[in-house]
C-alpha cells in the first residue's frame, strides 16, 4: 500500500501556464530528448533533436527504431518516482550514436501530472513504463471523433403501437438528443425498449452535442441541505480543495450518512475553481445510481469511464478529458490513466472494496494509485466509506490522513437491527437453506409491504456437483476449481477460465446414471427455494451474471426503487452503495461463506462485505433488520456484526497483524511463477526460491504450489516476500528477478501489496 510509504511522493505543482518549449541541451552540446516508446522497455530512450526542431516534454513525435518508425512521447529527464525505488538511470548514450527524432505530431501533448504518474506507477509495480503509454498513446493520436447520435421526440406515425413502457420514454424524450443509454435509464426501460421505439418511428435521431459543448455541471444548481454534522465535514473538504495541495482524508460514515451528499461539496468547489474532478468507484454497476444523483446536484451528467463504453465515446470523453472540457469524470481504476489538464480533487468512494486492486496482467491497486495521482498533482484525496479499510485506518492513526466521522444517518434513520441466525439451532429443513427464523421474518415483511433482500456471494445453482455413487467431483479441465452448476442455462462452468460443458447424465467416472448431485447453494438454488415458499412474491435477482451491462443494472435498481419488486436475491453487486427506500429486510444466507481459505484480509473483507449489505436496510423511515445465518456464532467476525463495533474488531485485527509485519505494518510482494508445463513452473519457481534475497528482517516465503495450482491450463507456483515497512521492495526485487533467467515458456508476474493470495 503505497499510502504507507514513510516517504509520501513529492507533490510538485502542475505548472498551470504553458511553459516555453525548452529542448534538453546535454554537455556534448547535442540537443538530446529522451522518448517513451510504447513498449516494454525499463525507460525512455534518448534520441537527437534536429537543428529546426524544438520539442518539449509531452509532445508526440515519431522517431526511428531498428529499421521502422514508432510513435513516441517527449519525456521528461528525471523520473518522477521516489529515489527509493525508481529505476536506476540508464547508461548515457554517445552523442555520436544517437539517432534524430523524424517528425513531431500535432497530436497535443500528455500533461505534466500525467507524465509524472506514468513514471511513479511503473517504478512502484515494476511495470515497463512504454506499457502504460501504448493505449494512451493510441487514444492521444486519433482526433475526436464525430458526434455520436442521440434520440429527439418526433411526430408519431399513426399505427405506432403504445406500451406502458414506450410511453415512459416517450415521457422523457424531448428536443434535447440524448443516448440510448441514458432515456432508457430514465425511463426505467431496458435499451432494447428505446430502439424498439426508434425502430417504430417514434423518435428520430439527431446528432448528440460533442462532450464538453453540453452544459458543464454547475455547483450552484442544487446544493443539498446539509445537516450539521454533514456540514462540518463538508466544509473540512471545500477547505482542502481550496488549500490546493495534497492531503489525505478520510470521510468515513454509517451507511446512509450522506457521505455521497458531503463528498459532492469538495466536487463542487472544484468546478467553482475551474477545475477538473475525478471520483472513482469501485465497481461501475454503481455509476447509474450516481450519474442520477449528480445530475440532481449539478445539473447534468458527469463524464463516464469505464471498459463498457463504446469506441468512440471513449475517445470524446479522453480528449474532453485532455481539453479539460470534461469537468467530473466518474469512473472505474483506470480512468486513473486519463490525462487531466487540471485536477482538483480525487475521490475514492467505498475505499475498503478489493475490487479496486487490478490483477490482470498489470497489478495495480486503484486505491493507492488514487492517492498517489492526487498526490502528484498536489490536490487533496478524499477516501470514502463505512468500514475503512486497515490500510487506511492506519494512514489515519500515524496522522498522514485526516479523519472525518459522519455518525448518524440522513433524515433520522435508524440502523439496521442485526442478529445472528445460529444454524445449529435453527437449522433449514433438510434440502434447503433458509433457517425458519429467516424464512417467518420474510414474510412478515413483505405482509407489511416492505422490501425483503437475501444475500448469497455465490453465482450459480451449486458450487459443486457430486457422484453420488463413487464420489467423483466435476472439476475443470484448465483449474484447480469445481466446475459450478448453472441449472437455467443447463451447464457447468468454471468461475475462473470460462470453460463450459453440458451437465453430463451420467458420472464420467464410474458410469452411474442419475447420481450427480448438487452440493451447496449458490443464488439460483436459493431462487428456487424462495419461489416455492412465496410463489406470490415478485423476485428480483441481482448477479453480475445476470445484470450484464450498466444498463441493465440501472433497470434493476429503478423496479426495486418503484416497488415493482418484493424480493432481491443477490450476489456481491447488492451489497454496494445502493438506496433502496423501501428494503427493510436483509438476510445472509452463508455468513461464514468468506472465512475459509486462510487470506491474510479475510475476517476483515467479511465484516466490511456483510456490514455494507446490512447497510441496505432500513435507509428510510421504516427501521431495518439484518439475518445473519452462521454455523460460527461465536466468531469474532460474526460478533463484530451484531455488536456493530468495528472499531474494537480493526483494533483486534491490527494487534494481529503488527508483530509479525503484515501489511499495514510490513510490506509484501508476491512472485506468481505460471508456465504450461508443471515442471518448468517448477524449475523455475526453485531457482527464484535459490535466488532470494537473503537480508536481515527479509522473509521469503515459498515456492509452493498456488491455491489456484492450475489457472487456465497454466501450472501456478507462488513466492511471497514480506519486509519491514521502512524497506522499499523495488530495488530487492529487481535484483532478485535479474538473478534469474526466465525460459520464453514462463513467466514471473510481480505482485506489490498483493490482495488476492490465489
Ligand atoms: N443533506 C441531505 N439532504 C437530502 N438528502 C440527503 C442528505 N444527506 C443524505 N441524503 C440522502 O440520503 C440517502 C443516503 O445517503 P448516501 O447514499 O449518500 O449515504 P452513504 O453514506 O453514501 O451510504 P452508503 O455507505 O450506504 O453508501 C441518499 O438518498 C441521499 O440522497
Ligand atoms: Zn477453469
Amino acid at each position: 500500500m503505497i499510502s504507507s510509504l514513510d516517504q509520501p511522493p513529492r507533490a510538485q505543482k502542475p505548472k498551470r501556464t504553458a511553459t516555453p518549449a525548452q529542448p534538453s541541451l546535454s554537455v556534448d552540446d547535442i540537443a538530446r530528448v529522451k522518448v517513451l516508446l510504447p513498449l516494454p522497455f525499463p525507460g525512455p530512450l534518448d534520441y537527437r533533436v534536429p537543428d529546426d526542431m524544438v520539442l518539449s516534454p509531452g509532445e508526440i513525435v515519431v522517431v526511428p527504431l531498428g529499421r521502422r518508425e514508432e510513435l513516441g512521447c517527449v519525456w521528461d529527464d528525471e523520473s518522477a518516482a521516489p529515489p527509493d525505488f525508481a529505476p536506476p538511470p540508464a547508461r548515457v548514450v554517445e552523442a555520436s550514436k544517437l539517432r534524430a527524432v523524424c517528425t513531431r505530431s500535432d497530436a497535443p501533448p500528455f500533461p505534466p501530472g500525467w507524465r509524472r504518474f506514468i513514471d511513479w506507477v511503473a517504478a512502484y509495480t515494476l511495470a515497463p513504463p512504454g506499457l502504460l503509454l501504448a493505449t494512451a498513446l493510441r487514444m492521444q493520436v486519433s482526433p475526436a471523433p464525430r458526434p455520436a447520435l442521440g434520440w429527439v421526440r418526433c411526430e408519431m406515425p399513426p399505427d405506432l403501437r403504445l406500451t406502458d413502457s414506450r410511453r415512459a420514454v416517450l415521457a422523457q424524450a424531448s428536443a434535447v438528443p440524448l443516448t440510448t443509454t441514458d432515456l432508457a435509464r430514465m425511463a426505467g426501460v431496458s435499451s432494447g425498449v428505446v430502439r424498439g421505439l426508434a425502430d417504430a418511428g417514434g423518435l428520430r435521431s439527431v446528432p448528440m452535442a460533442p462532450v464538453g459543448s453540453s452544459p458543464s455541471p454547475d455547483p450552484e444548481f442544487a446544493p443539498p441541505d446539509l445537516s450539521t454534522e454533514q456540514t462540518e465535514a463538508a466544509q473540512v473538504l471545500v477547505d482542502a480543495v481550496k488549500a490546493d495541495r495534497f492531503q489525505g482524508i478520510l470521510l468515513e460514515g454509517v451507511t446512509g450518512s450522506g457521505k455521497t451528499e458531503v463528498y459532492l461539496e469538495a466536487v463542487a468547489e472544484a468546478l467553482r475553481a475551474g477545475r477538473q474532478a475525478l471520483v472513482l468507484l469501485p465497481e461501475i454497476a454503481l455509476s447509474a445510481q450516481w450519474v442520477d444523483r449528480f445530475a440532481r446536484r449539478f445539473g447534468t451528467a458527469p463524464a463516464l469511464w469505464h471498459s463498457d463504453l463504446s469506441p468512440g465515446l471513449r475517445r470524446a470523453t479522453w480528449h474532453g478529458v485532455l481539453s479539460g472540457e470534461a469537468r467530473v469524470v466518474v469512473g472505474a481504476r483506470s480512468a486513473l490513466f486519463l490525462p487531466f489538464r487540471d485536477l482538483g480533487v480525487v475521490v475514492i468512494d467505498e475505499e475498503h472494496e478489493t475490487a479496486f486492486k487490478q490483477e490482470d496482467g498489470f497489478f495495480y491497486h486503484g486505491r493507492d494509485m488514487g492517492v498517489v495521482r492526487a498526490s502528484l498533482s498536489g490536490v487533496p484525496a478524499i477516501l470514502v466509506s463505512a468500514t475503512p479499510s486497515l490500510e487506511t485506518l492506519a494512514n489515519v492513526e500515524s496522522g498522514r490522513y485526516r479523519h472525518l466521522i459522519l455518525t448518524s444517518r440522513h433524515g433520522g434513520a435508524t440502523l439496521p437491527s442485526v442478529t445472528l441466525i445460529d444454524m445449529r439451532i435453527d437449522p433449514p429443513e433438510r434440502g434447503t437453506f433458509l433457517s425458519p427464523v429467516l424464512v417467518t421474518a420474510m414474510e412478515e415483511t413483505m405482509a407489511r409491504g416492505e422490501q425483503a433482500m437475501l444475500f448469497l456471494n455465490r453465482r450459480g445453482y451449486a458450487p459443486l456437483t457430486l457422484c453420488r455413487s463413487c464420489g467423483h467431483r466435476m472439476q475443470c479441465p484448465n483449474c484447480t476449481a469445481w466446475l459450478v452448476e448453472h441449472r437455467a442455462r443447463g451447464i457447468l462452468t468454471c468461475h475462473h477460465c470460462g470453460h463450459v460443458e453440458p451437465i453430463p447424465e451420467t458420472c464420467p467416472s464410474c458410469g452411474a446414471a442419475g447420481s450427480l448431485t448438487p452440493i451447496g447453494p449458490g443464488i439460483e438454488r436459493v431462487l428456487e427455494e424462495a419461489r416455492a415458499r412465496f410463489p406470490d412474491a415478485r423476485i428480483l435477482v441481482m448477479a453480475s451474471d445476470t445484470l450484464g451491462s450498466p444498463d441493465a443494472t440501472a433497470h434493476a435498481v429503478h423496479q426495486i426503487s418503484n416497488r415493482e419488486v418484493d424480493l432481491v436475491i443477490g450476489t456481491q453487486i447488492v451489497a454496494k452503495g445502493w438506496h433502496f427506500p423501501h428494503l427493510t429486510l436483509v438476510g445472509v444466507v452463508d455468513a461464514d461463506l468468506g472465512l475459509g481459505g486462510g487470506d491474510l484480509r479475510a475476517a476483515e473483507r467479511t465484516v466490511q462485505l456483510l456490514h455494507q449489505v446490512a447497510g441496505r436496510a432500513g435507509r428510510a423511515s421504516a427501521p431495518g433488520h439484518v439475518l445473519l445465518q452462521s454455523y460460527a456464532c461465536d466468531h469474532p467476525v460474526m460478533l463484530a456484526l451484531a455488536s456493530q463495533d468495528f472499531r474494537a474488531f480493526m483494533d483486534q485485527e491490527a494487534a494481529q497483524r503488527r508483530p509479525g509485519h503484515w501489511p499495514p505494518y510490513g510490506r509484501l510482494a508476491a512472485l506468481i511463477v505460471s508456465a504450461t508445463s508443471a515442471d518448468v513452473a517448477d524449475t523455475l519457481a526453485n531457482a527464484l526460491g535459490d535466488a532470494a534475497p537473503d537480508q536481515p528482517g527479509i522473509a521469503v516465503l515459498g515456492p509452493a504450489p498456488a491455491p489456484l495450482a492450475m489457472l487456465r491450463g497454466r501450472h501456478r507456483r507462488r513466492l511471497l516476500l514480506r519486509a519491514p515497512r521502512n524497506v522499499a521492495l523495488q530495488p530487492i526485487l529487481r535484483a532478485w528477478r535479474a538473478r534469474v533467467t526466465i525460459p520464453a515458456q514462463a513467466r514471473v508476474d510481480i505482485d506489490i501489496d498483493p490482495v488476492s493470495f490465489l
